[in-house]
Parts: C-alpha cells; structure tokens; sequence
C-alpha cells in the first residue's frame, strides 16, 4: 500500500474511533490537539482536487479503485468479470458510516451502489451519469462485517444504460437498487 492511501485508510479508523471513544475529557482534549496538529502539516502543500484514479481507466479493466485515497468516503475496488462488477469490503464499514444504531446508514448503500454501477456502464465504455437511483432497503446492514457488492447491466436502449445491483451482507441482499444512467459528451 503506498503511504497516501495508507493514511487515507487510517483516518477512516480514526473516524470509527472516534465516533464511539469513551475516554475522559483530557484524552479528547489531547486527541483534538493531536489532531490538529496533523491537518496543519498536512496543509503545507494541497492539491487541487481529490486524485484518483481516472473514470476512463475502468474501459475494459478487470479492476477499478474509486476514491481508494480520500478518507471521507469508503473507497471501493471492484472486479469486473463477464460483464458485471462485483466488489469486496472484507472488514466492513466501521462506526462512522452508523445511520441506524449499530447499523449502515442507508445513504451510504446507496452510495457504494451507485458507485459500482457508474463504474460498471463507463467500463464497457460508455460515458454517462446516473439519471436515477432507486433503492430498496430489505434488510438492515450490520457493522464491521464483510459486505460483497454485484451490479449487472440489464438493459439499453439509445443513450440509456439500466442496471440493477445489491448490497449483500452474507447471503442476504441488504439493499437492492436500479440505477439509469444516460450517456453524455
Ligand atoms: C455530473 C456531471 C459530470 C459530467 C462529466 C461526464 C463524465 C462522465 C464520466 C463518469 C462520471 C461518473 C458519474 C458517477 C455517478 C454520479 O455521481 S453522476 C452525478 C449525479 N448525476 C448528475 O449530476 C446528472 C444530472 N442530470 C443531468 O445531467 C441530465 O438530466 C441527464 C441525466 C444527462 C439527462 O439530460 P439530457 O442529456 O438532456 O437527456 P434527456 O433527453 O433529458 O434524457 C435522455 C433519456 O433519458 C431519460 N431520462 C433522463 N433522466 C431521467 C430520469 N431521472 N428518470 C428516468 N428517465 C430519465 C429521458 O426520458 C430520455 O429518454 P428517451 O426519451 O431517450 O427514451
């Protein structure tokens, strides 16, 4: 792992951390401080924009790292074999991404699910952007488990690519959506 993503992948543990820390007063003081400190050096120098690893780049690849350096979002490597996508988090998503107690909140399945399917259409080379996303919510998702995602294309027509694609937790699809994604440029 290089040390960008490296440290990209430890403030996501910070996150979780501190989402749900217990330590007395002092310790969060000093922590904050801590924390403060880093952003300051971190600062010296700054970029324009997030790097990452260009949309054009998934044309016919057999793997694709969507925001794999930016510790805001969960970053996401998927594989794409016989036309569909597929990705693995084998850790799951820590505290910081909660909505429900305990739970993933749902705006961040939808998130990962519009992710690989976007990634999926511009993998069979077609540039375009999401029309619309549905999303169904069949079961709540747990924690710090290993969760798999799967996208398929299963339709086009014109400039119109659909797709439909689920949110496991084990064997049980947690989230199900349809994304429309309509070519431009
Ligand atoms: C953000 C800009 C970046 C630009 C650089 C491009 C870079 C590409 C690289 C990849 C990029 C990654 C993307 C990641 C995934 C995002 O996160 S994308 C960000 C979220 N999405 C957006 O911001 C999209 C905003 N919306 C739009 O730009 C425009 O509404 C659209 C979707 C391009 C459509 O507008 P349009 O080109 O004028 O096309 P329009 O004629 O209205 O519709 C075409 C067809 O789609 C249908 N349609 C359109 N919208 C809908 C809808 N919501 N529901 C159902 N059908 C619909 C129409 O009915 C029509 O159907 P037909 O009549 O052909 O049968």
């Amino acid at each position: 792992m290089n040390a960008r993503r490296d440290l990209a992948e430890a403030v996501r543990e910070l996150a979780s951390a501190v989402a749900v820390t217990d330590v007395d007063d002092p310790d969060l003081a000093q922590a904050a401080a801590s924390a403060r400190e880093l952003t300051k050096l971190l600062r010296e120098r700054q970029l324009e924009d997030v790097p990452r690893t260009p949309y054009d780049e998934a044309v016919g690849a057999t793997h694709y790292g969507w925001h794999l350096d930016n510790p805001a979002l969960p970053g996401l490597t998927m594989v794409f074999e016989d036309g569909r996508a597929t990705a693995t988090i084998p850790d799951g998503l820590g505290k910081a991404y909660a909505g429900p107690p305990g739970k993933l909140h749902g705006g961040v399945g939808a998130l990962l699910l519009d992710v690989l399917l976007s990634s999926l259409v511009q993998h069979h080379g077609v540039r375009a952007v999401t029309a619309s996303l549905t999303v169904d919510y069949r079961a709540a998702t747990r924690l710090d488990v290993p969760l798999r995602i799967t996208g398929d294309i299963v339709g086009r027509s014109g400039r119109k690519v659909e797709t439909v694609g689920a949110l496991w937790c084990g064997e049980v699809a947690t989230v199900e959506a349809r994304g429309l994604f309509v070519q431009v440029g």
